[in-house]
């Protein structure tokens, strides 16, 4: 009994000497020495043990086996036979194998199975002087769950439509699984199914016919149009649900350019901010909840704040395309909507990308001037995209600003981890739900997806 209290005082006590003390080997051994002899005055025949136990506290500075009484494997008492949780943890898979003159020591986990063994030519090693050890809180599947610093769910997810005017379903080859859908049919049953998951935001994509198509996009704020009957339709069907558009010209630009071009090939920005306001204004006027200009126009979400205001649209939401690259994964979503640009014409020049105004890929500076821009302009969320290239964006944009970041896991993203799934080489839930993960880790709450649905079947799934 008389030796509990050194045991117990002096480690808590040794605990009490700053860290850089404790780590300097000359002031530490000096200190110790100190307290064993005060422990040796004040209780007599204990100190022995009192010493021991001492050095085990030291253990860092000082080898373990140099203490007199050995080490003192750290095993973790046995879980109760009613916790199943740490039974099934790795309790039964201790990667240590305690020399069997200690075994006393060891307590054996509660379990039907027999002791645990390692394999054959397993090195016995003396358990390591480790203070921190990570993984105790990773044994069981409750700690994980309590642990989890991250959650995804269905309501973080935005899941985007492409839509036609047509009855049937379209499949869009480069996107196995992902189909257009007719805006009267397919659009009301795919979103009737996502509320039924938990996913109650969309943004619709349009694919206007070519016939449509004009170099200065006029068919983007027609009322009657194709985004606009998708936007009424859903609003009809499901009040609820939040509806988010797309604003930029390319679905209805003959050139396929987020802009107005000129014939020197340079892509307007004035003119084409003018359009998206009428296009913005056009989409309130249908319903949408947020407008989402993802045309990287400089000034447009200012323009466009302030036509819909003054059109009477002030609730309607602003989710601004705000570092928006000029990615090679955007292929499979301009096959959706043939929304490429296109070639040269005899006397006009139609540049083949979209460098002059989205984002250089090297640059992510650029993306706070971007960012601190849409802020000041009166955006409601910043949108990083495309998504997984592009974490260390997200994560700066996250700490940048206190606005909602959305990401978007973009149709190459999409196609990438199909193709890999349909080829059997990777495991397609596992895969995409870390991917999905890693989006709203990095900082993004809203993440747009095709795999929304999927990802929502999932967790219901895991919840079950
Ligand atoms: N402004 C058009 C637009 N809006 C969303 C995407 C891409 C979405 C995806 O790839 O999933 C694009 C394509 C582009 O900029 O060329």
């Amino acid at each position: 009994m008389r030796d509990a209290a050194p045991a117990l005082a002096e480690p808590l006590l040794w605990m009490a000497v700053p860290r850089s003390v404790r780590n300097n080997r000359t002031l530490s051994s000096l200190l110790l020495l100190g307290g064993g002899l005060a422990a040796l005055l004040s209780w007599g025949p204990t100190t022995r043990n009192a010493g021991g136990r001492q050095m085990a506290t030291i253990n860092l500075i000082q080898p373990i086996s140099s203490s007199p009484r050995g080490f003192q494997p750290l095993v973790p008492s046995a879980p109760s036979a009613r916790s199943p949780d740490l039974i099934a943890g790795d309790f039964a898979h201790r990667p240590i194998q305690y020399p069997a003159s200690r075994a006393v020591e060891v307590r054996a986990p509660v379990t039907a199975a027999a002791a645990p063994r390692v394999p054959e030519g397993t090195p016995q090693v003396e358990p390591l002087p480790i203070r921190q050890r990570p993984r105790r809180n990773r044994r069981s599947p409750v700690a994980r769950e309590m642990f989890a610093e991250t959650v995804l769910t269905a309501a973080n997810f935005i899941w985007p439509v492409f839509v036609h005017d047509g009855e049937e379903d379209i499949p869009i080859s480069s996107m196995p699984g992902v189909s257009r859908l007719g805006v009267d049919t397919g659009l009301l049953r795919g979103v009737e199914e996502a509320v039924k998951l938990g996913v109650k935001s969309v943004v619709i994509f349009p694919k206007t016919p070519d016939e449509l198509k004009t170099p200065t996009a006029d068919e983007a704020y027609n009322p009657e149009g194709l985004a606009q009957r998708a936007i009424r339709n859903v609003k009809q069907a499901f009040p609820e649900v939040v509806v988010y558009t797309d604003i930029a010209l390319d679905p209805y630009n003959s050139l396929g350019h987020d802009g107005i071009v000129r014939s020197d090939g340079v892509i307007l920005n004035d003119e084409t901010i003018h359009q998206l306001c009428k296009q913005a204004v056009s989409q309130a006027e249908a319903g949408a909840d947020y407008v989402s200009p993802s045309d990287m126009m400089d000034g447009r979400i200012g323009a466009i704040r302030d036509a819909l205001d003054a059109a009477g649209y002030s609730n309607v939401g602003i989710m601004a395309y705000t570092a928006k690259y000029a990615s090679a994964f955007y292929g499979p979503f301009r096959e959706a909507l043939d929304s490429n640009p296109r070639g040269p014409g005899e006397d006009w020049v139609v540049p083949p990308d979209k460098k002059t105004y989205q984002q250089n890929p090297a640059n992510w500076r650029e993306a706070l001037i971007e960012a601190r821009l849409d802020e000041e302009e009166g955006a409601d969320i910043l949108m990083v995209k495309p998504g997984m290239p592009y974490l260390d964006i997200i994560k700066g944009l996250h700490d940048q600003s206190n606005l909602p970041i959305a990401a978007y896991h973009v149709s190459g993203e999409y196609a990438m981890l199909k193709a890999a799934a349909l080829n059997g080489w990777l495991d397609e839930k596992a895969a995409v739900m870390e991917a999905l993960l890693s989006l709203k880790r990095a900082g993004a709450t809203v993440i747009l997806t095709y795999y929304a649905l999927q990802a929502a079947k999932w967790l219901k799934e895991d919840e079950a």
